[in-house]
């Protein structure tokens, strides 16, 4: 592997040493799907399965090869296949963990440089959100960049940067459009030879149109159902790492809001196992606890057993999945009459 070829480094020139006598080869996971890896090496893309013995000691999910990652591969060159033995340490790990940690944690991007948090200039904008993905990020080994995209749909981006930057102080961020190319100038310098960076953000967000533009070709099919083509390339319900001819590596990661989603319930239920207690004691089953005759947990409110604060926390907690959730629903009901059209038109035919 040459230096700087798919981010390979120094670094793991030096890791790679405890391989040398094996006929292993470094590889770069640039697709995963199903436990199937799609592996890039100096022999070219490699349908990869994970060795009977790595899969045997990996005890959860995270010890498995995800995208970003550097594996130890043999190859079957001439078949197109390889068999992964063993995952190169991360220089980074970027995951969702749901609070409580009764669901597995979920690898989101590996081995990443620059984390581009997406979000759009839209009624989608949300501070606080961004500052928690910020967080995430630095938890994960990443920086952390902001980009605000559809730059051309907002009258008066300047307030919105202004309120990125006071929660998130010290962190670039960057108004953009990938449809007029406004601003798109200003990700180059996280896009050099060997750096990788991965998008993160809601669905609807961007993030591949994004990336088509830094392609400048249409890698990524906007805003459709995503599924594999003949030749089994660019599918996008999976995280993919893309090659730009520079030499940058590209991750585009699928919407946020479903994997956020998917704790979100336990979450909130156990960081707020308080309001929960009192609420059994409510008179009413739907109490919504305003200022309703028997309320529990306004009458804690008032005492000072449950601070007023935390409740709005609670609430604030709850508006936000309940959006979430609307537009998982919006989203699915979108690709239904999609397919549905796609059926009636074939059937047509
Ligand atoms: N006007 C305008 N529309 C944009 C821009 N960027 C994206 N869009 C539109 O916003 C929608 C969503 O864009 P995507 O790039 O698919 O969003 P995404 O973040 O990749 O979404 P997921 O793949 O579902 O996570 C599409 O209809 C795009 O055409 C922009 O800069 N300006
Ligand atoms: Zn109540």
């Amino acid at each position: 592997m040459n230096n700087n070829q798919f981010g390979w480094t120094n670094e793991r020139q030096e890791e790679w040493k405890q391989y040398q006598t094996t006929e292993w080869i470094p590889g770069r996971v640039i697709l995963e799907h199903k436990r199937m890896y799609r592996v890039m090496t100096s022999a070219g893309e490699l349908l990869s399965e994970v060795s009977g013995k790595l899969d045997f000691e990996a005890i959860d999910r995270v010890d498995y090869p995800a995208v970003g990652d550097w594996v130890a591969v043999s190859a079957r060159v001439d078949e197109g296949k390889a068999i992964i033995h063993k995952v190169l340490n991360r220089t980074s790990q970027f995951s969702r963990k749901a609070a409580g940690g009764t669901y597995e944690e979920q690898l989101v991007a590996v081995n990443v440089d620059t984390l581009i948090i997406v979000t759009a200039l839209t009624k989608d904008f949300n501070p606080r959100r961004i500052e928690r993905y910020v967080l995430l990020a630095y938890e994960s080994g990443t920086s952390p960049v902001v980009v605000l995209s559809k730059l051309d749909l907002c009258s008066d981006p300047e307030s919105s940067v202004q309120e990125v930057t006071a929660a998130c102080p010290g962190v670039p961020i960057h108004a953009l459009s990938s449809v007029t190319g406004e601003g798109m100038d200003q990700l180059s310098v996280y896009l050099t030879e060997g750096r990788t960076v991965a998008l993160l953000g809601s669905s609807g967000a961007g993030k591949s149109s994004i990336t088509n533009a830094l392609m400048d070709e249409q890698v990524q099919k906007v805003n459709e159902t995503r599924v594999t083509d003949d030749r089994g390339k660019h599918t996008t319900t999976h995280r993919e790492l893309f090659w730009l001819p520079n030499g940058a590596g590209i991750i585009d990661t699928p919407g946020m809001r479903e994997i956020q989603l998917l704790g979100a319930d336990v979450g909130i239920e156990q960081s707020y196992e308080d309001i929960y207690k009192l609420a059994e004691a409510c008179r009413f089953n739907d109490c919504q606890h305003k200022q309703e005759p028997g309320c529990r947990v306004q009458e804690a409110i008032e005492t000072g057993e449950l601070s007023e604060q935390r409740f709005r926390g609670y609430l604030k907690l709850l508006r936000e999945q309940a959006y979430a959730q609307r537009q998982v629903d919006k989203r699915a009901m979108i690709q239904e009459k999609k397919r549905w059209k796609k059926i009636t038109k074939s059937s047509r035919r």
